[in-house]
């Protein structure tokens, strides 16, 4: 068993971090990783996949699973998707965090903590964005609201994007994890592909630059991923679901197009350490949110 200079044992787990969308679940968990694993935005529901984080520390290893925020509204087969993937992500942990926005208690965070209950593993609860609250007084008020009538194994104000109150949590949640060995190499920061993850910050870049112009459903599918030396070349499809949606994403004179590529080559050369020459290309297939089959095609499997 792998001790730690204090002696306390050494303690590695699996932890759900489930909420609304929004609230700032990916945020959470780039923060406690270190590294920018999951794409964040200001649009709500940018998480669509699951995935995990591990954040390794002397004491001990918390493999986190970021997953898509809970909602009510399931009537595509997207959204169905969604919400199936967070549940999923409730079974199988040794403790789960549920993130809700400070000062806001919404429909949706009752939904998502009815999930967490139902799963019989300790609940922590972050209350996130404490950073935005001008009146800090409203926190008391907000806290005895929230947990009335409700049981969480502890409470944590957190900012998510300052990194304040991170490491209490941290600490929390180590001493919920049994004594294990790390169930990861401690320079692994996340079970996904780099080719998925290439295409994640592609989509991250869609998402913050064209805001509500951009259709919900654009997705990117990595084409091509190959080492060349020192050099990845990476070529990136933007699927759409109209042509007219085209315009939209190439821009005047394929400025935005060439932005969006800029940005996300180097978000990849950050997170990958190496050159990146990136290719990107619009093509159209009509409805493909609401198709299962081609949702499966696109990675969106359970
Ligand atoms: N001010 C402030 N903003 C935050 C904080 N944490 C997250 N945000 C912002 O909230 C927005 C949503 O963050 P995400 O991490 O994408 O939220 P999410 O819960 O993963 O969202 P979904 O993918 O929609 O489920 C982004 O604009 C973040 O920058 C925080 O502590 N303080």
């Amino acid at each position: 068993m792998n001790d730690n200079a204090s002696s306390h044992p050494y303690r590695a787990g699996f932890v759900a971090v489930i909420g609304r969308p929004n609230v700032g679940k990916s945020t959470l968990v780039n923060a406690l990783v270190g590294s920018k694993i999951s794409i964040v935005s200001s649009r709500p529901q940018t998480t669509r996949h699951r995935m995990l984080g591990i954040a390794s520390f002397p004491e001990g290893q918390l493999v986190l699973v970021d997953t898509p925020g809970i909602h009510a509204k399931q009537s595509r087969a997207m959204n169905r998707h969604m919400n199936r993937a967070a549940r999923g992500a409730v079974s199988d942990v040794h403790a789960s965090v549920l993130v809700v926005e400070a000062g806001r208690w919404h429909s949706d965070d009752t939904l998502a903590y009815q999930a967490l209950k139902d799963s019989d593993v300790p609940v922590l609860l972050a209350i996130n964005k404490i950073d935005k609250l001008k009146d800090k007084d409203a926190l008391l008020p907000f806290i005895k609201e929230v947990t009335d009538g409700r049981a969480f194994d502890s409470v944590h104000l957190i900012s998510a994007l300052k990194g304040k109150g991170t490491a209490h949590l941290v600490k929390a949640l180590l001493a919920h994890m049994p004594e294990s060995e790390p169930l990861y190499d401690e320079d692994e920061i996340t079970d996904k592909s780099q080719r998925f993850l290439a295409g994640e910050l592609v989509r991250e870049q869609l998402m913050q630059r064209l805001g509500d112009e951009l259709p919900y459903s654009a997705t990117v599918e990595i084409e091509k991923f190959e080492v060349d030396g020192a050099l990845l070349r990476i070529g990136a499809v933007i699927w759409l679901e109209r042509e007219g949606q085209k315009a939209i994403v190439i821009g005047k004179g394929g400025q935005q197009l060439k932005a969006i590529s800029a940005a996300a080559r180097i978000g990849m050369e950050k997170l990958f350490g190496a050159k990146v020459f990136l290719e990107t290309w619009c093509r159209v297939r009509d409805g493909w949110s609401d198709d299962e089959a081609a949702l499966r095609r696109f990675g969106y499997n359970d």
